[in-house]
């Protein structure tokens, strides 16, 4: 494993030592600047003669790069040519990234990220971050120490069960860690030498997967019980041994094994799921900014969801939690959520509910006083009817679950219904942007997981919000390491997702977004580190404890910016020569 050897002068600026040198550097994605080497690096660093003449600037670079990837045809491609720019030159990658995030955001990330997933092994071209296997079993902590860089702080790992809405995609689920931290870095800075993609392929149940050809995983049905938990145990202990400085995300497992891994490692090891945690703040954010968009205080609110499972149950709880802060408690509280999932609204009287489910149950008298009592309809458009939702949240991965007749019941008692069709990838969302607003008269305030483009109704253009944790894993992540906490608390997604509702301006509101625009996701990313580090040291998790006035400027500091550093020349081992070849197909 290597330090990337970035550097602080006396004077304040930064350069970089280079511990390779010719063809070695070219084709190294870190220490490359490509044809913007100086003709001074060229001669120090062995370069004269591997590039063309002219020296260009990172902007000429970019403009050149941008203009070739803007051009194919089809998101997929696009795909592939910023994967191909990140294999080649991390630093131009990012600023390609950064200076287009709006437009880029749907192809790194969802919806073009989940046909990356469904493709991969198809689309392979280079190898990025860790695998593990069953076949790693006891020497685990030797896998990780093949990781390119040593001082990894941020790790986003996956056993690929639950895809986005798409389920289980065996080794393609890789693409999803890949582009969750390439959203870490362009978001929150976090310098890709600190990151580390995981997959745990530990096998994979679509069958689609198992008799193709090209699949490039481990070839067996998924490992379950405890050879699956003796697995996972001895990831987290080798991740604590190797990178004991790193923050862990856990990123799409299904619902059981997500609760099951955030519980039994939360306080062990500084880590947080994403799809129950960072979902459960995009939700709150929403419920809290559309408060000013309808005029309806927090307490008031209905809240309807469709799907329980880790987002909606994520989701749910951090709701309530919400609603208690506002002094709603006891039947009151219960009675301001209704939660629904395949079989129907979760009542205590269905003896196959979950533990998860359970926990938000309507008591039998509750439903049966709504006119949803044993026998009686409990479908999305009966509950609608009956509890009367201001806010309904979708979170099944089904397409089209939100009928045009349960938006439009809803849209008889809500003046300004707000309607989230969280499910993602664009596939699986629950209705479309443009129909929920046709079937509420234009009066709906609708944000979805994937983006979708303004609608026009009435006359009247509406910018979709994403609705997604997009908005908040960055500012999450960068606030834990900026303030070295301990541990991640529930305290800081509250936190975050007050944040992030602050960061909605008026004329978000006014446009009939409850989310800011995607352009603004690294400033409004800031902000959210930012409360978080305030809340780490009141939770009193902190080790590094800062004043309200040192933590934007420790936020700024904390955030890499892809700018090419004057490069020096620093000595190469023959070993570490070697090692600096990417890995070929
Ligand atoms: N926008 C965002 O930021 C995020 C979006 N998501 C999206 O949310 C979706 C769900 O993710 P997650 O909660 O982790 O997945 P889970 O599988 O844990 O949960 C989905 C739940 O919805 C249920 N369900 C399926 N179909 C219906 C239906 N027609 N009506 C009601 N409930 C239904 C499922 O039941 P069963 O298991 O029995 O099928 C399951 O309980 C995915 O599409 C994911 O991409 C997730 C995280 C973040
Ligand atoms: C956004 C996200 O985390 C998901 O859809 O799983
Ligand atoms: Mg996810």
């Amino acid at each position: 494993m290597e330090r990337y050897g970035q550097k602080l002068e006396p004077s304040g600026r930064k350069r970089v030592n280079v511990p390779f040198r010719g063809v070695r550097l070219l084709r190294n994605p870190m220490y490359t600047k490509g044809t913007a080497f100086t003709q001074e690096e060229r001669l120090a660093l062995g370069l004269e003669g591997l590039l063309p003449h002219a020296v260009t600037t990172i902007d000429q670079q970019a403009r050149r790069v941008y203009a070739s990837i803007q051009c194919k045809p089809d998101p997929l491609e696009k795909y592939i040519g910023l994967a191909a720019l990140q294999d080649r030159n991390e630093h131009l990658f990012y600023r390609v990234l950064i200076d287009h995030i709006q437009e880029f955001l749907p192809i790194v990330y969802t919806p073009t990220v989940g046909r990356a997933c469904q493709e991969f092994s198809h689309i392979f071209r280079r190898a990025r971050g860790i695998w593990i296997t069953p076949e790693h079993r006891g020497h685990i902590a030797e896998v990780l120490r093949n990781a390119p860089f040593e001082d990894i702080r941020l790790i986003v790992v996956t056993d690929n069960e639950r895809i986005l809405g798409l389920g289980d995609q065996g080794v393609g689920g890789m693409g999803i860690p890949i582009g969750k931290l390439a959203l870490y870095t362009a978001a929150a800075g976090i310098p890709p030498w600190q990151t580390l993609p995981v997959s745990l392929d530990v096998g994979t149940d679509n069958l689609d997967l198992l008799e193709d050809e090209f699949y490039l995983g481990w070839r067996a049905p998924r490992l379950r019980g405890p050879e699956y938990d003796t697995l996972v145990d001895e990831f987290v202990h080798a991740v604590k041994l190797c990178f004991p400085k790193a923050l862990l995300q856990w990123e799409d497992f299904k619902k059981f094994n997500a609760f099951r891994l955030l519980e039994r490692y939360r306080k062990t090891l500084t880590s947080f799921n994403d799809d129950i945690q960072g979902t459960a703040a995009v939700g709150v954010a929403a419920l809290i900014a559309g408060v000013r968009a309808t005029g309806i205080p927090i307490r008031q609110h209905r809240i309807l969801f469709l799907g329980s499972g880790a987002a909606g149950i994520g989701i749910a709880r951090l709701m309530r939690t919400t609603l208690r802060r506002e002094g709603l408690d006891g039947e009151d509280l219960t009675a301001a959520m209704a939660n629904l999932d395949v079989q129907g609204l979760l009542v205590e009287d269905d003896p196959g509910l979950d533990p998860l489910q359970r926990e938000f149950a309507w008591p039998v008298d509750m439903a049966e006083k709504m006119g949803l009592g044993r026998g009686q309809k409990r479908d999305l458009l009966s509950v609608i009817r009956a509890f009367k939702p201001t806010m309904l949240i979708g979170t099944s991965g089904t397409a089209g679950a939100f009928t045009e007749e349960a938006i439009r019941e809803m849209a008889c008692y809500a003046e300004r219904p707000i309607v989230l069709p969280m499910s993602n990838p664009t596939s699986k969302c629950e209705a479309k942007p443009k129909d929920v607003l046709a079937w509420t008269d234009g009066r709906a305030l609708v944000a979805t997981g994937s983006p979708f483009d303004p609608v026009t109704h009435a006359g009247r253009e509406h910018r979709i919000g994403q609705s997604n944790n997009v908005f908040v894993f960055p500012g999450v992540g960068l606030g834990i390491l900026v303030a070295e906490a301990r541990e991640v608390t529930d305290g800081m997604f509250t936190a975050a997702a007050r944040q992030l509702a602050q960061e909605v301006h008026a004329d978000d509101l006014e446009a009939g977004s409850l989310f800011p625009p995607a352009a603004r996701i690294r400033e409004v990313t800031a902000q959210v580190a930012a409360a978080v580090v305030r809340e780490a040291r009141e939770a009193g998790v902190a080790n590094r404890s800062l004043e309200d006035a040192q933590i934007p400027g420790a936020v700024a500091e904390a955030m890499w910016n892809p700018a090419y550093l004057p490069a020096d020349p620093a000595p190469v081992s023959a070993a570490e020569a070697d090692r600096s070849m990417p890995a070929l197909v």
